[in-house]
């Protein structure tokens, strides 16, 4: 006999089914919702989903013990993924937000060896257990915003050590937390400055040390490479993923945050990447590109609302017909936050997505994102029971109410994790 939770009665279940593949268009508005809906998990796989009716026909064969919850006055989605993260990190950088708004630049604060060599001197300094704890807070506070998976890129070691040290504690927390942390090498985050004379034997370093390290203990999934100008260049950016790729690794680009037409988004497009992040200034031949290549592009209001610049071009990206996803980009200079609901509100506000384009880009499409459509993203049979309950009537009202936090309950694969709003003491679900 399984362990049964039963939600019943949620004023929309919102499933997200319907159809094959990252959604695009049209597609990114077919939410699959049903009023009056339950969901029923058996040791942490959904076995139904549907209306209230059709659940207490399925329970009657069953004589499981069973957990029920009510999600009256809810609506029921899956966990929100975040599929852009830099959560694995210590220390904070509050001076960087009083720099800016007295109008330095976010890069010319990298370039004077502020911004991530910060973060990389910090985090160099923690030892694995206190990198661990300060970024086990960080995962606690997205459980309680509806996040239960994310991706999390390392990119703060910057040394063959310091990066495996990064990557073993996005491991370490995978393992103790209830979220699941994908994991993701950036070495190319930065040039440290010790190689500020010598920008390519750090990129020889990342390929011929850092990567092969990376690959041996199998701590990470992606590759990534912050492509752009006075960062990594394209052609560096290519001789890094060339590399990656051959080791096996699935393919990210942090690609057109800052310089018009660098051509980051050609690049992804160019080398199958699984998505191009940021696109803030990505060209119109660009977004061609990616529409073209099935490239998802992983867009981040708030990383544009904390730099005070334009989001990206959301609307001309769905109307060319590329599957768009939204995450935090969660790290302490660009964007220290850990709420989706406030990133799905910026994606309304700021990039004219609609409420339910919204929920696509949160769920289903971040999982492709990351490699995880099959397990997460949607409530479907046979995939990972972890849903949100919030406090609304209908999936509108997650983005009218805005800066409010409306997650009531969070289940992470088939155990209450976040009840009333607050956390629940619980071991990290069996896989
Ligand atoms: N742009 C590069 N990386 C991060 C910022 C990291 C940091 O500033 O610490 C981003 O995605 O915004
Ligand atoms: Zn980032």
């Amino acid at each position: 006999m399984g362990e049964l939770t039963y939600v019943k009665s949620a004023s929309q279940l919102i499933c997200m089914d319907g159809g094959l593949g990252p959604r695009t268009g049209r597609g990114m508005s077919m939410l699959g919702i049903t009023a009056n809906g339950s969901v029923v998990i058996e040791d942490g796989i959904i076995v139904f989903s549907g209306s209230d009716a059709l659940a207490e026909h399925y329970l009657s064969t069953r004589q499981d013990e069973i957990e029920i919850i009510d999600a009256r006055g809810k609506v029921v989605t899956p966990g929100l993924i975040d599929p852009h993260t830099h959560a694995v990190f210590a220390g904070s950088r509050e001076n960087e937000l009083e720099l800016r708004l007295q109008g330095a630049k976010y890069i010319d604060i990298l370039k004077q060896g502020g911004g991530i060599l910060n973060t990389a001197r910090s985090t160099k300094e923690a030892s694995e257990e206190e990198l661990v704890r300060q970024s086990k807070v960080r995962l606690d506070r997205f459980l309680l915003h509806g996040v239960t998976t994310i991706e999390a890129k390392s990119g703060y070691g910057l040394t063959v050590t310091d990066e495996l040290k990064q990557l073993r504690a996005a491991r370490a927390l995978n393992c103790s937390h209830p979220i699941d942390v994908i994991s993701t090498f950036m070495g190319a985050h930065a040039v440290p400055e010790e190689y500020n004379n010598n920008p390519e034997g750090y990129v020889d370093l990342v390929i011929n040390e850092m990567l092969p390290a990376v690959a041996e203990h199998e701590l990470a999934e992606f590759c990534d490479v912050f492509c752009e100008q006075g960062i990594f260049s394209i052609a560096q950016s290519r001789r890094i993923l060339d590399a990656a790729g051959r080791l096996g690794f699935k393919l990210k680009i942090h690609a057109d945050e800052i310089a018009e037409n660098f051509g980051g988004a050609e690049l992804a497009a160019e080398l199958g990447a699984v998505s191009a992040e940021h696109l803030l200034k990505a060209s119109e031949e660009g977004i061609q590109a990616l529409a073209k290549s099935g490239t998802i592009a992983v867009l981040l209001p708030g990383t544009a609302l904390f730099l005070m610049e334009q989001a990206a071009a959301a609307r001309k990206m769905i109307a060319a017909g590329v599957a768009v996803a939204l995450s935090t980009d969660c790290n302490p200079g660009s964007s220290p936050t850990v709420s989706m609901p406030l990133i799905m509100n910026a994606a309304c506000l700021t990039m004219k997505m609609t409420p339910a384009e919204v929920l696509t880009a949160s769920t289903i499409n971040a999982a492709y994102a990351i490699g995880r459509e099959n397990e997460i993203g949607s409530i479907e049979i046979g995939k990972q029971g972890d849903l949100v309950l919030f406090d609304a009537d209908n999936y509108r009202q997650l983005q009218y109410y805005y800066g409010m936090n409306l997650v009531h309950t969070v289940i992470k694969k088939g155990q209450v994790v976040v009840k009333g709003g607050v956390l629940v003491d619980r071991q990290k679900p069996a896989h």
